[in-house]
């Protein structure tokens, strides 16, 4: 079973996905962008005001493409359940965001018709909701994705996403207290693993 974890910058992902360690040491525990060179060059961008969009996306993908083989896919095939502090939709709401002033045509669909041919979306993502002004006070505004106006079209992306498909997604609020959003995360993975092989022994 493949869980996400998706929201703005300071949503708080990675604070619940590293409380979400300690409750299930047998889940594979992962993220984008990732710890291989692929990730260092998605980091080396983001610390670049002045990039292309367009590479900015085949960047980000790229790394997604070697998260997938090298640790989703496999994990997966083991029967693990896989937690990925973001994932796919972050493609889809950032750089859909980014793509929205250049040539590209409809740039949400655009992101998702790149990913159709080859990735694995997720069985369900938690969304941790919290408007742009207090995102961008947590994760302290340091690079060129946490600014309030470029959040706020992250956000309107995410909203689309959830709108798509909104039995993929649930929705948490995340402008509670840290006990509160990890209590509330905890309590979501608990129900959605159990729905999920609750499922399985339907089959
Ligand atoms: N619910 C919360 N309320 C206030 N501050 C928070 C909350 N959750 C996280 N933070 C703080 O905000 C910053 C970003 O949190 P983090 O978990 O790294 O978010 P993300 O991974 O979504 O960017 C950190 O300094 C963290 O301590
Ligand atoms: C995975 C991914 C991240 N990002 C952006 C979101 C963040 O601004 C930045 C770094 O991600 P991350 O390290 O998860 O930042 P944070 O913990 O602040 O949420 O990269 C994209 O634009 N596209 C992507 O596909």
């Amino acid at each position: 079973m493949l869980l996400t974890l998706e929201g703005l910058d300071g949503s708080g992902k990675t604070t619940a996905w590293e409380a979400l360690q300690a409750t299930y040491p047998d889940a594979t525990f992962t993220h984008e962008p990732t710890d291989t060179w692929y990730g260092e060059a998605v980091r080396r961008s983001l610390g670049d005001d002045d990039t292309d969009p367009l590479s900015d996306l085949f960047l980000f993908t790229a790394d997604h493409a070697d998260h997938l083989s090298r640790v989703v896919r496999p994990a997966l095939a083991d029967g693990d359940v896989v937690i990925s502090d973001r994932y796919t939709d972050s493609r889809y709401a950032y750089q859909a965001a980014s793509l929205a002033d250049t040539e590209i045509r409809r740039p949400l669909e655009y992101v998702r018709g790149i990913h159709g041919a080859f990735t694995r979306e997720p069985d369900a993502t938690i969304y941790l909701d919290v408007d742009p002004e207090t995102a961008a006070a947590r994760a302290g505004a340091t690079d060129k994705f946490e600014r309030v106006s470029f959040l706020a079209e992250v956000q309107s992306n995410y909203e689309r996403l959830i709108d798509a498909e909104p039995e993929r997604f649930v929705r948490v609020d995340a402008s509670r207290s840290p006990e509160e959003v990890i209590d509330a995360v905890e309590d979501t993975v608990e129900r959605l693993i159990d729905a999920f092989h609750g499922d399985d022994a339907d089959d």
